[in-house]
């Protein structure tokens, strides 16, 4: 398969041979060439906030310190801390993105990285739609760790969960112990959906991450949506304690309390 590596090409389709680019800012990205991404950002009150298409169970994985919960920090909030306590457990925050009209409600796991949290993070897996399994780009024994992370999913999440694999910390571009081509390598051999590079510093990539996902889960799912004969729009669920289905099973639609 073909990688092709720019300065700024940070993100690889492994099943698609399809490239995201972007440049450093995030500014724009492109996706062979027939979409342009700017993730429309929402919540214009509780009202519209509580009405989606689509919820969504994201968990991130990976070593302590690779940089989880920044990212889903930057992913909520654009912010960045410096100084992040590690994650106790799990923790977990909702952001709703738009994806062609449709609004897409993540609901977005931090776990622990600390190995004595690991039983009770491996009990969230089974629910999680989607994995982002994290490593942080200037340790190269988080990328190692990978495959570990890789079999616990395949252990303890649901048959069909899509994973993309996540080198944090970009920015440090002088401190790199991973190459991307490795990462690329590593997600076509383990069927990772992609391989990205991420910045929460500098929410490099961030958006383009969980966009990724959803779009991804959207597919999968079928992309169905039911009419909704409470409203004009249309209104498809996966239950917020719902299991990744089959494509096309199961979808369910409810009110949205998610
Ligand atoms: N330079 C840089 N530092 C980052 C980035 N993301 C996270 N960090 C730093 O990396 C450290 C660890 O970040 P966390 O988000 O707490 O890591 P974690 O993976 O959630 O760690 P656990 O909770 O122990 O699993 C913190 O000091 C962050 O400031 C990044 O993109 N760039």
């Amino acid at each position: 398969f073909l990688i092709r590596k720019t300065l700024n090409m940070h993100i690889f389709f492994s099943n698609r041979l399809q490239y995201l680019q972007t440049n450093c800012n995030g500014q724009w990205c492109r996706w062979a060439g027939d979409w342009t991404s700017h993730l429309q950002t929402q919540s214009t009150g509780q009202e519209e906030e509580d009405r989606c298409n689509f919820l969504f169970k994201i968990i991130l994985i990976g070593d302590s310190n690779v940089g989880k919960t920044c990212v889903i920090h930057s992913f909520k909030s654009g912010l960045f801390s410096d100084s992040q306590h590690n994650t106790i457990g799990v923790d977990f925050t909702v952001r709703t993105i738009d994806i062609d009209g449709k609004r897409v409600k993540m609901q977005v796991w931090d776990t622990a990285g600390q190995e004595r949290f690991r039983t009770i993070t491996q009990s969230y897996y089974r629910s999680a739609h989607g994995a982002m399994i994290v490593y942080d780009l200037t340790r190269r024994p988080t990328f190692e760790s990978l495959p570990h992370w890789i079999q616990g999913v395949e252990q303890y999440g649901a048959a069909n969960v899509v994973f993309v694999l996540i080198g944090n910390k970009c920015d440090l571009e002088a401190q790199r112990q991973v190459l991307f081509e490795d990462a690329c390598t590593l997600a076509e051999q383990t069927g990772a959906l992609a391989a990205l590079e991420t910045s929460a510093k500098q929410h490099h990539n961030i958006e383009e991450a969980f966009e990724l996902m959803a779009r991804e889960l959207i597919e999968r799912h079928g992309g169905i949506v039911h009419q909704d004969s409470q409203s004009d729009s249309p209104t498809v669920f996966l239950h917020s304690d719902s299991h990744p289905v089959d494509e096309g099973e199961h979808l369910e639609k409810r009110s949205c309390d998610c």
